[in-house]
């Protein structure tokens, strides 16, 4: 019996823009440690995680070994690729990198290199779900009402009881997600999560119920939001 390995593919190849930093959001400190280091030492620490391919922009590449991979010691970095355009094309790269290394029904989280607040335990749970299913995805119901707009006007307010924020990591056996990512990718289509890319095929895509600390690091003042969950938590020292 071969036994079932798991990898996450983390893409930290953005541009940050939204951020207006004067260096790539992912390298700026929360309570003492880079963003992107942060994420990284939650898969480096679970036992569930055999290994992490990381995708950055490839002028940062020796910037990110030395200063994130190197200075932090994380010894389940397999590689790191090159991004793309967008962030679609940055998880193919990824996963492109990971094929020679996973079976068709090994399992890969995508994690977004600028969400630092994971749990080891959605980690678990997605990886179970993503197991079961074509796809596990990490969402929380909206709190808000949400409307749909088209030139400045309403045109619709979809049932509440119907919407969930997206976040990450999705999880997927590895086969489905690649078959996907390539088609999306031969079809010209592009998506804003790679759920998204199971969905549009017809798959099966099952919600494991997140976390609403789990943000997306996006503008300046998420940073000091995040501080303040790790505060809360008791976990804003650097490693
Ligand atoms: N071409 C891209 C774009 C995004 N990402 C990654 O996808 C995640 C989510 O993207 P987002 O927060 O929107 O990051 P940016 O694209 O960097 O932000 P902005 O749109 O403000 O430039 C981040 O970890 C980001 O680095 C990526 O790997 N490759
Ligand atoms: C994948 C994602 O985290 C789901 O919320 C998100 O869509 C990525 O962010 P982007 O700003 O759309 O690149």
């Amino acid at each position: 019996m071969t036994t079932s390995r798991t990898f996450a593919v983390i893409p930290a190849a953005g541009m940050g823009k939204r951020m207006g930093a004067s260096i790539n959001k992912q390298y700026l400190q929360l309570a003492g440690m880079p963003i992107v280091a942060r994420t990284i030492s939650v898969f480096e620490n679970a036992p569930c995680i055999d290994g992490i391919l990381l995708v950055t922009p490839a002028d940062e590449i020796p910037y990110c070994r030395e200063h994130v991979v190197d200075a932090y010691g994380f010894r389940k970095v397999v590689d790191i690729v090159p991004g793309g355009k967008e962030r679609q094309n940055s998880v193919m790269n990824g996963l492109r990198a990971l094929q020679g290394r996973m079976g068709e029904h090994d399992v890969v989280l995508i994690h977004d290199g600028v969400r630092p607040l994971i749990s080891p335990e959605l980690l678990q749970e997605s990886i179970a779900v993503a197991r079961a299913c074509d796809g596990a995805l990490v969402a929380v119901p909206a709190k808000d009402t949400i409307k749909t707009v088209r030139d400045g006007f309403v045109i619709a307010t979809p049932d509440r009881e119907t919407l969930w924020q997206a976040q990450t990591p999705q999880a997927f056996r590895f086969g489905v997600i690649y078959a996907a990512h390539l088609a999306a990718e031969q079809e010209g289509f592009t998506g804003t999560d790679d759920a998204s890319l199971i969905e549009r095929r017809g798959g099966a895509v099952r919600i494991v119920r997140g976390d609403y600390r789990n943000i997306k690091i996006t503008t300046p003042e998420d940073i000091v939001l995040a501080e303040a969950f790790l505060a809360g938590s008791g976990q804003n020292g650097a490693l």
